[in-house]
């Protein structure tokens, strides 16, 4: 009969969904059209050189929950057009939290959110039920959004309020590859997936429900003392923007200005926490998983910073970075290998003229450029593929790799994991900053080596929106007691 033919219900709604989702994916597909950039000559001429005539400084639609919940109207820096909104968030953001006169006060911050790792890692790989393992991606990534939480929000947020924060911030992000489909055709993809649209609504809501309590309180406060680093969100609070937000694509500014709104505002921290935490904490767990299995790169580390900083100093403090020749080596070969964000994206406006392979690329043509490839160039590097920190040293002449794209004739792009141009990433130097603070700490403070089985260190990528390792990083830790009086200058945080 027919209802015995018919296949459960449970298998009829995946295959509806199947085919609701090729329609939607054929159809998108269709009405985008995507060059992807591998060669390192054409991303200067493209990206520094200013050889598409325009600005290229746009991207495509963002699938960011506010951007897609508003209909590509509320925007943080990275989604916004080129134009007074983009122009006046990332310079705020660059020039006042950013600063390095301001960044340096965050260094009580950086510290803490040191010592609290070291400690969480130290207390998992010495309890005896865990045989000296660590989960160091779950410990690397909780210090990261903390620091981040205080960067953005000022000292004292309520430790459950940070990790109700980090949970919505993670599941906002694992939502974005689903977000996609309402890219194209936004009213009608909507329908079709109405319960991925209430999801991330809701999601959306308690977020809001969690920042704005937060930015609020920061409103009344009266002006910090100097001397005292400002929180992000009270630069923004303080911001002011020429009136274009509801004109497409940076027409012109009127004269008048306005501060942000409170969606913006919570558009701008959540960039701020997601942005600042999650490339950082990919990128530190791909350097450590390079020292677990470089062990003699590992012991190089470490002797350096002997050298260095000496044996009984406290700790490998920020001013002491400049001087660690190898470890910047280290994080410039990780950073070549395995750049955390896997893609740099440009959409082609009317005024931009891409030229590709002699052929004008057309308006709203989405322009990939592959970091990884870029940085595995066989005729920039010997041996791409291979992890050999030396070639950044001075003595192999590596010293001179600047992650800045030079715009005359003469400069070139070598690597780009922090992109290029206008657009690059501004958090660019705080990144540096605390991935040489943390490696050398958690290097000096710490053995690290190998676990077993499927807690093996696995260095193949697993590619979503962000270049992940395939298996989250664990490792086997021995505490070396380096600090001062042999008990770990962070042992007793
Ligand atoms: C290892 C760490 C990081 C890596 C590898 C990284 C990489 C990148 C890349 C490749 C881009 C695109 C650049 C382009 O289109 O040319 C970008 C943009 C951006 N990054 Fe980062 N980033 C890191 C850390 C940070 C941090 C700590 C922040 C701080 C909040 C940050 C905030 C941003 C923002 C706001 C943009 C958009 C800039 C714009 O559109 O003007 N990033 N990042």
């Amino acid at each position: 009969s027919l209802l015995r033919r018919a296949p459960p219900i449970k298998e009829m709604r995946t295959r509806l969904a199947a085919v609701k989702w090729g329609l939607v994916r054929d159809f998108s597909a269709a009405l985008r059209q995507e060059v992807v950039v591998t060669d390192r000559v054409t991303a200067h001429h493209l990206l520094v050189r200013g050889g598409a005539g325009g600005a290229f400084c746009n991207r495509p639609p963002t699938s960011a929950a506010s951007a897609v919940l508003s209909g590509q109207r509320h925007h943080n820096i990275t989604s916004a057009p080129y134009g007074s909104l983009w122009r006046a968030t990332r310079r705020n953001l660059v020039s006042e939290v950013f600063h390095p006169s301001c960044l340096r006060l965050y260094a009580p911050a950086r510290r803490a959110a040191l010592c609290g790792l070291v400690a969480d890692l130290r207390e998992q790989c010495t309890s005896k039920s865990n045989d000296g393992v660590a989960l160091a991606a779950e410990s690397m990534h909780a210090a990261m959004f903390g620091l981040n939480a205080t960067m953005c929000f000022g000292d004292g947020v309520d430790a459950g309020l940070v990790r109700a924060m980090a949970d919505n911030t993670e599941e906002l992000i694992w939502s974005l590859v689903g977000v996609r489909v309402f890219a194209a055709l936004p009213a009608l993809t909507r329908l079709i997936y109405r319960e991925r649209w209430n999801k991330l609504a809701a999601l959306r809501r308690q977020q809001e429900e969690l920042y704005l309590p937060l930015i609020n309180a920061r409103r009344g406060r009266r002006r910090r003392p100097s001397g005292e680093a400002p929180a992000y969100v009270d630069t923004l609070i303080e911001l002011l923007v020429a009136d274009e937000r509801n004109s497409a694509y940076g027409g012109n500014a009127s004269s008048r200005k306005q501060t942000l709104t409170d969606g913006e505002l919570v558009g701008l921290c959540s960039e701020f926490l997601g942005a600042g935490t999650e490339p950082p904490t990919a990128e530190l767990q791909w350097i450590m998983a390079n020292l677990v299995k470089h062990l003699d790169v590992q012991e190089a580390v470490r002797t350096e910073i002997e050298a260095v900083v000496g044996v009984d100093a406290e700790e490998v403090g920020e001013e002491d970075l400049g001087r660690l020749e190898y470890l910047n080596a280290v994080l410039m070969e990780a950073l070549r290998l395995h750049p955390s964000v896997p893609s740099v994206v440009r959409q082609v406006m009317p005024e931009d003229h891409v030229v590709l392979d002699g052929r004008r690329v057309t308006t709203g043509t989405i322009v990939q450029f592959q970091l990884e490839c870029l940085g595995r160039d066989k005729t920039s590097w010997a041996d791409p593929d291979e992890f050999q920190p030396e070639r950044f040293l001075a003595s192999g002449g590596g010293n001179v790799v600047s992650l800045v794209a030079a715009a005359g004739s003469a400069g070139e792009i070598r690597m780009m994991p922090f992109g290029a141009g206008r657009r690059m990433c501004p958090g660019m130097g705080v990144a540096m900053l605390q991935l040489g603070y943390f490696v050398a700490n958690l290097v000096r403070e710490f053995e690290w080596t190998e676990a077993e089985g499927d807690m093996a260190v696995d260095l193949e990528p697993h590619v979503e929106f962000l270049n992940f390792m395939r298996r989250p990083l664990r490792a086997k830790l021995t505490p070396l007691n380096k600090g001062v009086g042999g008990s770990g200058a962070f042992s007793d945080q």
